[in-house]
C-alpha cells in the first residue's frame, strides 16, 4: 500500500467526521481574510478613500463577531478532530493487536517487545496525526486560495511581485528538506533501536550483572545514543532552517510591498487600506506556506511508518492494519465469546504425523515427529538439552507454525492449532512462565470465575505457600512475579493451567524451579485428577515411573518411544539419559 492509498482509505474511514472537521475549521482559517477586509474598510474610511460614512463601530462589531466565530470554530473543530484522531489510532491499534494475538504465540512479534511497543505507540500516533494534518491542509489551502483571490482582485502586479518570490524560495527550501528528512528518517531517528535495546537490558538486568557486562552495555548504549543524537541533530537543523527562513521571506515581501505600494499610493491605485490588507494577509499566507511545508514533509514520512509497521506485521498485508471495524469507544468492549466447547469432553486421541518445524534461517528444530497420546494417559518426553522437547510441545500447540506435517485431534486434522489448542481442550505451562503485576488470584484466574480455584491451588502444591503469604491469594506478586520464588511462580502457572479444567495438560520442564519432592507431589496430585491426560517434559524419576509412554528426543527427532521397561532394554540414548540423571529409578527397573 502506498501513501496515497493509505491517506485515502483513512479519510474514508469516517467521512462524516473528516468533512465535519474541515467545515468546522473553515471559520477559524478564513477569519484572517475577513479581518483583513474589515481593516481595509476601516483604513480607507480614515484616509477618505471610502465613500461610506463612519463605519468604525460597525467594523468593530464585525471584528468581534469574527473573533467569536473563530472561538466557536476552535471549540467544535478540536472536538471533531480529536474524535477522528482517536478513532483512527484505535482502529489501527485494534487491527495490529488482532494480528499479533492471532500469530503463533512464540513468534507473535518479529523483534524485541521494546521495538514493537515503540511502533505500536509512536508510529501509529504519527500516522493518525498525518490524517489530522491532511485535514487541516485542505482547510488552509482554501484560506490561501481565497486570500490570493482577494489580493489579485485588488492589484495583480503587486500580488505577483510579493507571492512569486515567496513561493520560489519556499519550493527550493522545501525540496531540499523533504529530500533530507525522508532520507534521514527511515529508521525513525534511531529511536526504535534505542528503545529496543533499553527494553532488552531492563528485562535482563540479572544476566548483565552475573556476566559482569555493565561496561559493554553502557558502551552499546552510548553508541546507539550517539547515532540517534547525530540523526536528530541533522534532522532538526534542516527543519529549523525552514522556520528561520520563512519569517525573513515575509519581511522581504513586506519590503517589496512597501516599495511598490509607495509608488502606487500616490496615483491612487493602491489605498492605505489595500496596503494594510496586503501586509496582514501576507503574514498569514506565509504561515500557511510554513505549515504546508511541515505537512508535506510529514506526508512523505508516511511511507517510512508504513514500512516499519509492515515489519511488525511480519510481511502480512498492510490492508489488514486498516481493515474497517467497529470500535467500542464509548462503552466497554463486548465480553469475549466463550471458547468453542462442543467437542470438549470428548477427547479420545491426539496425534502428530510427520510434524516438522525449523527456526527461521537455521536447521534446528524438530523433524518428522509421529506420536500418539490417548485419553487418560501420562506421556513423558525426555532428551538432552537442545534435543527439541520444547519445540515439539510448542509446535503441537501451534505456538510455532509447523513447516510440514499435521496435528490431529480425535483423528481430525487441525488446520489452525494455535486457535484450536486452547482451554478447555488443552492448557500449557511453559518452562519459564510469565506472571503479571497483580494479585496471585488474578494471575491464576486470568479472568475466570473463582470456581475450582482452591482445588487448582492444591493440585499445584501451592496451598502451603498461600497460607504463609501475608494476604494469601490476594497478595500482590509484583512485576513479572518478582515477589515470589521461581518455584512459586512455576506452581502458580501450574494452578493457572489446572483451574482451566482442560482435557489435555501440557507441561514443559519444571525441574529447574522445583525440587524433586515438590515435583513428585505435583505429579501425584495430577494423576489423582479424574481422567487427566498429560504430555510433560521431565527427567524426574517420579514422572518417568508414572509414565504410560515415554518419548526420547535426540537432535530434533524421536530416537525411541515406548514404556520405561521397553526403552531401558532397547534404547541406548534412554539408558545414557538415565545414567546422567543418576541411573536407578526405583520401582521400575528392568
Ligand atoms: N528461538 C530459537 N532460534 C533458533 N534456534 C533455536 C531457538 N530456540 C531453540 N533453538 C534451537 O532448537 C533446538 C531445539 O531447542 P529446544 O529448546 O526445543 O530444546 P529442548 O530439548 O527443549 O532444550 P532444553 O532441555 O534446554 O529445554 C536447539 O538446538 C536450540 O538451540
Amino acid at each position: 500500500m502506498n501513501t496515497k492509498q493509505f491517506l485515502w482509505r483513512m479519510a474514508a474511514y469516517h467521512p462524516g467526521l473528516f468533512w465535519k472537521g474541515i467545515f468546522q475549521w473553515l471559520p477559524f482559517n478564513l477569519a484572517p481574510v475577513a479581518a483583513g477586509l474589515l481593516m481595509k474598510v476601516f483604513f480607507d474610511q480614515l484616509t477618505g478613500h471610502s465613500a461610506s460614512s463612519d463605519v468604525t463601530w460597525f467594523v468593530v462589531a464585525l471584528l468581534a463577531a469574527n473573533a467569536a466565530a473563530t472561538l466557536g470554530s476552535i471549540r467544535f473543530a478540536s472536538r471533531t478532530e480529536t474524535a477522528l484522531n482517536f478513532r483512527i489510532k484505535g482502529l489501527i491499534r485494534q487491527n495490529l493487536l488482532n494480528h499479533i494475538l492471532g500469530q503463533p504465540g512464540a513468534r507473535a512479534i518479529p523483534g524485541s517487545p521494546g521495538e514493537a511497543v515503540s511502533q505500536f505507540r509512536d508510529d501509529v500516533d504519527q500516522l493518525a496525526d498525518t490524517i489530522r494534518n491532511v485535514n487541516l491542509l485542505v482547510v488552509k489551502t482554501v484560506f490561501f486560495l481565497t486570500a490570493l483571490a482577494v489580493l489579485f482582485a485588488i492589484n495583480v502586479p503587486v500580488t505577483l511581485g510579493v507571492i512569486l518570490p515567496l513561493l520560489a524560495v519556499f519550493a527550493l527550501v522545501q525540496t531540499r528538506i523533504i529530500r533530507m528528512s525522508v532520507r534521514l528518517r527511515p529508521k525513525g531517528n534511531g529511536r526504535r533501536e534505542l528503545s529496543g535495546f533499553m527494553s532488552e537490558v531492563f528485562q535482563s538486568v540479572l544476566a548483565v550483572k552475573v556476566a559482569g557486562a555493565e561496561d559493554s552495555v553502557v558502551e552499546e548504549f552510548s553508541r546507539l545514543s550517539d547515532d540517534r543524537r547525530k540523526q536528530v541533530s541533522r534532522d532538526r537543523v534542516m527543519s529549523q532552517l525552514m522556520y528561520a527562513l520563512l519569517p525573513n521571506l515575509v519581511q522581504i515581501g513586506s519590503g517589496i510591498l512597501l516599495l511598490a505600494g509607495a509608488r502606487l499610493l500616490g496615483p491612487g491605485k493602491f489605498t492605505v487600506g489595500d496596503y494594510a490588507l496586503f501586509v496582514h494577509l501576507l503574514l498569514h499566507m506565509s504561515k500557511f506556506i510554513e505549515y504546508s511545508g511541515t505537512s508535506i514533509t510529514q506526508i512523505k514520512q508516511v511511507k517510512g511508518y508504513l514500512r516499519r509497521l509492515n515489519w511488525l506485521l511480519q510481511g502480512s498485508s498492510l490492508d489488514r492494519m486498516i481493515d474497517f471495524k467497529p470500535l467500542d469507544l464509548a462503552e466497554s468492549p463486548p465480553a469475549a465469546p466463550p471458547p468453542a466447547v462442543s467437542e470438549s469432553r470428548q477427547f479420545k486421541q491426539l496425534q502428530t504425523k510427520s510434524l516438522t518445524y525449523f527456526y527461521p534461517g537455521t536447521a534446528k528444530g524438530i523433524k518428522r515427529i509421529d506420536l500418539q497420546i490417548s485419553r487418560g494417559s501420562f506421556v513423558v518426553i525426555v532428551g538432552r538439552v537442545g534435543s527439541g522437547k520444547t519445540t515439539l510441545l510448542r509446535t503441537i500447540l501451534g505456538l510455532l507454525p509447523a513447516a510440514a506435517g499435521e496435528v490431529r485431534w480425535n483423528n481430525r486434522r487441525i488446520a489452525n492449532p494455535g486457535e484450536f489448542f486452547v482451554p478447555p481442550r488443552t492448557a500449557y505451562t511453559p518452562q519459564v512462565p510469565k506472571l503479571y503485576n497483580g494479585t496471585l488470584k488474578e494471575n491464576i484466574l486470568l479472568g475466570l470465575p473463582e470456581e475450582g480455584l482452591e482445588q487448582a491451588v492444591y493440585d499445584a502444591v501451592l496451598e502451603e505457600d498461600v497460607r504463609l503469604l501475608d494476604k494469601g491469594l490476594d497478595t500482590e506478586v509484583g512485576v513479572r512475579g518478582v515477589k515470589l520464588s521461581n518455584g512459586q511462580i512455576q506452581r502458580s502457572a501450574a494452578a493457572r493451567m489446572f483451574v482451566r479444567g482442560s482435557e489435555v495438560l501440557v507441561v514443559d520442564d519444571m525441574s529447574s524451579a522445583l525440587d524433586a519432592e515438590t515435583e513428585s507431589r505435583l505429579w501425584e496430585r495430577l494423576n489423582a485428577r479424574e481422567e487427566a491426560t498429560c504430555l510433560v517434559v521431565s527427567h524426574r524419576r517420579e514422572a518417568l515411573r508414572r509414565a504410560d509412554h515415554i518419548i526420547v528426543m535426540k537432535d530434533g527427532e524421536i530416537e525411541a518411544q515406548g514404556t520405561f521397561r521397553e526403552l531401558a532394554l532397547s534404547s541406548e540414548e534412554f539408558r545414557a539419559l538415565l545414567d546422567e540423571a543418576g541411573g536407578t529409578l526405583p520401582g521400575n527397573r528392568p
